[in-house]
């Protein structure tokens, strides 16, 4: 489902940020990648979803080598991950039903098609009252879980989210676990960076620690496992 053979990236700067890189990840997985700032974490989803290419090794995603694929097929891949970032990054003009419709694609474009997958996610989130809102009339954890709704909109096979919990206090933290918990439970492979010892050591999950670009720890039902 998610294979990295030997990977390594250094950034055009030099700064050699992975080396060697070797995971497989099962379909339905729920994984936490966890390590020290500038460990490597962010780099390592990046290349998943193809932010950031390899600069060594090769990455298999649902069965596509990320090093032969062609530019055309790239959203073709990212049908297939939805992707959650520390600061959601919504589009501030459009609704939260606007937000989510704008990230569908959608083969046959009914319209009624569109607005009960909408609202079927939004559903999922716990959203369906706000679908009117912009996002600024909403909460931090809100904002998160419509941007939850826009990353599964389209049923990818794998949700990457980079840190989901960074900006949200510790109550808004824990509904956003049990909405990923939930999307992880319907089978789809959940891999999430995080710096949240609580959420890692209370909801146990594998446990990819990365430091200084390398794999130094992997551990089904792992814990944080880093000092404060
Ligand atoms: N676009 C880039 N160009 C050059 N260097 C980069 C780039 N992105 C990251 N780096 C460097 O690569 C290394 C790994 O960074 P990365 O963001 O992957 O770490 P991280 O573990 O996600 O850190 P944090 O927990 O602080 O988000 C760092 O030394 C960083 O400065």
């Amino acid at each position: 489902m998610i294979e990295m053979i030997d990977v390594s990236k250094t950034y055009s700067n030099g700064v050699n940020a992975l080396n060697n890189i070797d995971i497989f990840i099962e379909k339905g997985e729920f994984v936490y990648v966890v390590g020290p700032s500038g460990a490597g974490k962010s780099t390592f989803i990046r290349m998943i979803y193809r932010e950031e290419k390899p600069s060594q090794g090769s990455i298999v995603i649902n069965g596509a080598d990320l090093t032969t694929l062609k530019e055309k097929h790239v959203p073709y891949l990212r049908r297939n991950i939805g992707v959650v970032f520390q600061d959601f990054k919504l589009l501030p003009k459009l609704s939260v039903f606007e937000n989510v419709a704008f990230a569908l694609e959608v083969i046959e474009e009914q319209r009624d098609v569109l607005r009960k997958r909408v609202m079927e996610v939004l559903d999922i989130v716990k959203l369906k009252n706000k679908a009117r809102f912009l996002p600024d009339e909403l909460s931090g954890g809100e904002q998160q879980r419509v941007s939850i709704a826009r990353a599964i909109v389209n049923n990818p096979r794998v949700v990457i989210a980079d840190e989901p919990t960074g900006n949200l206090d510790p109550d808004t933290s824990w509904e956003i676990m049990d909405i990923l918990e939930n999307i992880n439970r319907r089978g789809t492979t959940v891999l999430m960076a995080t710096h949240n010892r609580e959420i890692v050591n209370t909801i146990k999950k594998r446990v990819i620690a990365i430091e200084s670009g390398r794999i130094v720890r992997d551990e089904m039902r792992g814990d944080y496992g880093y000092e404060r």
